[in-house]
């Protein structure tokens, strides 16, 4: 419990240092980006990054695209993570950003989900540190008032996959290479609940149990037929469409579709609000044998 408090407050220093004023106070009023001042000319382009992560936000239509930029598979490491929640926090505090397009600039890989080496051979602090960070990115993410699309352009398992379940819309790319789904069973692990629920919520509850139990790495095609995905396309047409959708998304009052969106999710935001136990040392050292 001291070990989850500690890594609760290094992880909230952590963002506290990157300047990060957090929660979001009130809900966005559509629409945010005719809200600029009459005759002043906004920048049109904005961007900043990390060595883990490049956001670039168009003032002009409201939309911010973030990408993956972790060598070589995008894997989520507490540092991947807390970059993460920092330019969420950044885009959910600037009026001008109303959706998040999430794609990866790793080719062939959108993420690879959990980072291994963070779950092997460290301490408790650390591991408790570790999991408050994937549940943040978790809680942030999908409880974000944002309009986000996931472009998934490459293979997607385990954590990688929980990225694009959290997001309102999945648009991948057809390619025979790619694979999504939460294969923690195959690795002998369990999917967290809230992870199964996530799932649970996309696909309904007989395709999830038997893809979770079996731990599947779907195909594009089958990810779509079973509704993981929500739209197929080819790579060069990717951005193009994730564009489209979100205009579609857009088009609509903020504050109306905000309140449906925490409606549909208040389940998982009760929940997610008394944190999930972080399991023990333990237990990750058995999981993974280290
Ligand atoms: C106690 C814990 C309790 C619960 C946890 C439950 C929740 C767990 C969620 C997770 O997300 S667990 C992680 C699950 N992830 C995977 O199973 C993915 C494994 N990786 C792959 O399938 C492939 O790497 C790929 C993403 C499809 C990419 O394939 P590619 O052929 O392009 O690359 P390659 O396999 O050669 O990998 C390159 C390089 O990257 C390392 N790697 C891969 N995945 C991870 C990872 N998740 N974490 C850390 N490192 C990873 C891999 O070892 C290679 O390293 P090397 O070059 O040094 O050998």
């Amino acid at each position: 419990m001291a070990a989850v408090a500690a890594a609760a407050g290094t992880f909230a220093r952590r963002m506290a240092r990157s300047g990060v004023l957090f929660p979001r106070s009130s809900p966005q009023v559509w629409p945010q980006a005719a809200r600029q001042p009459p005759g002043l000319l906004p920048a049109q382009r904005r961007a900043f990054s990390n060595n883990k992560i490049l956001v670039e936000l168009d003032t002009s239509s409201g939309v911010a695209t973030m990408k993956f930029k972790s060598p070589p598979v995008n894997s989520l490491s507490l540092d991947f993570l807390t970059e993460f929640c920092i330019s969420l926090e950044k885009l959910e505090n600037d009026r001008a950003c109303r959706g998040l397009i999430i794609t990866s600039a790793i080719p062939r890989v959108f993420s690879s989900g959990l980072d291994i080496t963070e779950m092997c051979g460290k301490s408790t602090e650390h591991y408790a540190e570790f999991w408050r960070a994937v549940q943040e990115m978790w809680i942030r993410l999908y409880g974000s008032n944002l309009v986000t699309v996931a472009a998934i352009n490459g293979s997607s398992p385990a954590g990688g996959c929980l990225i694009a379940l959290s997001c309102d819309y999945r648009i991948m790319v057809e390619n025979p290479k790619y694979v999504i789904g939460l294969n923690e069973a195959q690795l002998g692990i369990v999917a967290p609940f809230w992870f199964k629920d996530t799932f649970v919520n996309a696909v309904g509850h007989r395709a999830a149990e038997r893809s979770l139990q079996l731990g599947l790495l779907h195909s594009v095609p089958e990810a779509h037929r079973m509704g993981l995905v929500d739209e197929v396309v080819p790579e060069e047409k990717l951005q193009e469409k994730a564009v489209a959708v979100m205009a579609q998304w857009l088009a609509l009052p903020d504050h109306a579709r905000q309140l449906t969106k925490s409606m549909m999710r208040k389940t998982f935001r009760t929940l997610s609000s008394s944190h999930p136990k972080t399991p023990s040392r333990s237990h990750f050292q058995r999981t993974w044998r280290c």
